[in-house]
């Protein structure tokens, strides 16, 4: 019988519940895989041996004991290495490769959100976006992602209330409905889930402030059973999620050795 292979996981108590289910622990076990934790207290290297690293932590401090474990221990796969990832956690470096697929005659058009990057005193926001020319309502995020993380600006005026470094985005009108895309390897998995709806001159005129909205499209936002209008409810096509799913980890993640599957981004 060959060798188990073991995976040091370094996650957070709310990821290794949802990660770590049963049923996927069974299916390792079965598969010859075992999971240990990792001690965060503890050095790297006192820990293990193991086969891989399987993390979803950020952090500076963290980032170093990752990357000086790696060079000390060059036979252990880290997924994923803190450096092949910073780009695609950063939301205006991965916007960017983003707006450079040209996907034209592709089943279907990919727009990116005219957007800007904020580092400033959050009293310049209000005119840094009159001169980038943006419209409101604008959506804020924080620059590293942070899942769930968002608010809705409705008027100027709130824009100051925001905290960089954050990215701002114009709000694109979607029809309520969102399409999750899930790729790990060879497999596509769409999701469909209610989402914003769409904002017209009167909710511009009649709100003001800051809206946090933290839940929206999350997995208990459903909208797979939901009797939609089929023009908002029809899936994106097959061919389009295969070329982005393609485009998108030459650009966005070509050194990481596997997308780990609770990595995933939205198409809207
Ligand atoms: N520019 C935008 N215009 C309209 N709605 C938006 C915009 N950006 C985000 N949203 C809404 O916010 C939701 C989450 O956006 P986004 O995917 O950027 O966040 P996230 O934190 O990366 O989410 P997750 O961690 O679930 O992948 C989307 O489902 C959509 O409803
Ligand atoms: O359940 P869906 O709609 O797939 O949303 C996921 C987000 O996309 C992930 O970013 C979350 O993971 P992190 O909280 O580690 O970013 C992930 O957190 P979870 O693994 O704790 O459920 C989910 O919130």
């Amino acid at each position: 019988r060959a060798r188990e292979l073991v995976v040091g996981y370094a996650l957070t108590s709310k990821k290794a519940k949802s990660f770590l289910q049963p049923k996927l622990r069974g299916l390792a076990r079965k598969k010859g895989i075992q999971f240990v934790a990792i001690d965060q207290k503890l050095p790297l290297s006192d820990q293990g041996p193991f086969d891989v690293i399987l993390h979803k932590l950020t952090g500076k401090e963290w980032q170093r004991r990752l990357e000086e474990y790696r060079d000390t221990h060059p036979e252990v796969t880290v997924l994923d290495p803190p450096g092949a990832i910073e780009h695609l956690l950063n939301r205006q470096s991965m916007l960017q490769e983003v707006s450079k697929l040209d996907l034209a005659d592709c089943h279907g058009k990919v727009g990116v959100p005219k957007q800007l990057f904020v580092n400033t005193d959050p009293l310049s926001i209000p005119a840094a976006v009159m001169r980038a020319g943006l419209s409101l309502p604008l959506v804020a995020k924080p620059l590293v992602a942070k899942s769930h993380e968002l608010s809705l600006a409705y008027d100027s005026a709130s824009l100051t209330k925001l905290e960089p470094p954050l990215v701002l985005q114009e709000f694109v009108n979607h029809g309520g409905v969102l399409f999750k895309v899930y790729i790990v390897g060879d497999a596509i998995r769409v999701v469909r889930r209610f989402s914003l709806p769409n904002v017209d001159e009167g909710d511009l005129s009649n709100n003001a402030g800051v809206f946090r909205f933290p839940r929206v499209s999350c997995a208990a936002a459903t909208a797979e059973d939901a009797d939609l209008d089929p023009h908002v409810a029809e899936l994106p096509p097959r061919p389009l999620l295969e070329i982005l799913a393609r485009e998108l980890r030459r650009r966005l993640v070509p050194e990481i050795l596997a997308l780990v599957s609770f990595a995933s981004f939205d198409a809207i």
